[in-house]
């Protein structure tokens, strides 16, 4: 087996692939649906484009819960697209008043607005890492991003979420939204699955998807998503 290697550092780098194929075989066990892992600081590194995960499920299937436990634990920087929404509602911006009547209805604010807000965080955050929360969420915001930002995410996490837990959230969230209602979650609900929906299946067949199960304590889903998030890690040393 030795003669086999020519030099020591492609001996260590067979034992490199035979350590990713173990913490892959690791990380299945762990995610209902598995994909090609992405690996940190890899692909996009020669032209400085950041690491990026979007992080998609319905209202209330516990992205920003999820979100803030693997910034924390993981080092990436949380965006939430809803939250820079929402911060140029009370900025006074002029597209406030539009967003708030959007987010009102449950509808999608146009793709320009919401990619530039994400451009901008991305190019004045120091990190290179970062969760993209609740975007994209129609077809057309994907396609945006994807030609402004001029690459693709390096993977998408998935809430699977049943409806009535969701609403259940959603209700109870008590943060003041003008969103957090029976009628307007109803309508969000309907925005998912007709246009939202299809963003995650796109991904799916670009074998970019994980799907994790969004019951149960938020304890126990982090627990669903840690290993995905300690096996990028590993393979990026
Ligand atoms: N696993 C969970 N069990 C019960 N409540 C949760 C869980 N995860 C999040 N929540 C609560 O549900 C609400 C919606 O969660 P959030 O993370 O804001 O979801 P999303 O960003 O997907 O809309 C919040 O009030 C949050 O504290
Ligand atoms: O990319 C986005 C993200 C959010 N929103 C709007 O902001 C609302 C709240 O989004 P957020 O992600 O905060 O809601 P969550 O899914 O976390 O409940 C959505 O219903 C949309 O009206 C949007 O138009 N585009
Ligand atoms: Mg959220």
């Amino acid at each position: 087996m030795w003669r086999r290697f020519t030099s020591l550092p492609l001996f260590f780098s067979h034992l490199q692939q035979v350590r990713r194929a173990d913490e892959l075989k690791i990380c299945q066990a762990f995610c209902t649906e598995i994909v090609k892992p992405p690996v940190e600081g890899e692909s996009n590194s020669r032209r400085n484009i950041p690491f990026v995960a979007f992080v998609l499920g319905g209202p209330g299937s516990g992205k920003g819960t999820q979100c803030l436990k693997i910034a924390e634990t993981f080092g990436f920087d949380h965006i939430g697209a809803g939250d820079l929404l929402r911060k140029e509602i009370h900025s006074d911006s002029e597209n406030g008043a539009m967003i708030q009547k959007l987010m009102k209805e449950g509808s999608i604010a146009p793709s320009e607005v919401t990619v530039k807000l994400i451009k901008k965080a991305i190019e004045s955050a120091e990190n290179r890492k970062f969760l993209i929360d609740g975007f994209p969420r129609s077809e057309e915001n994907r396609v945006a991003y994807e030609r402004i930002i001029g690459a693709e995410p390096n993977f998408v996490l998935f809430f699977d979420c049943p409806e009535e837990v969701m609403v259940k959230r959603v209700l109870n969230r008590n943060e003041g939204r003008v969103d957090d209602n029976e009628h307007t979650v109803k309508e969000r609900l309907k925005v998912y699955k007709a246009i939202t929906l299809p963003v995650a299946n796109h991904y799916a067949k670009k074998g970019k998807l994980y799907k994790v199960d969004g019951t149960g304590t938020q304890e126990e889903i982090f627990e669903r998503v840690r290993p995905i998030f300690a096996s990028l890690s590993r393979l990026s040393t």
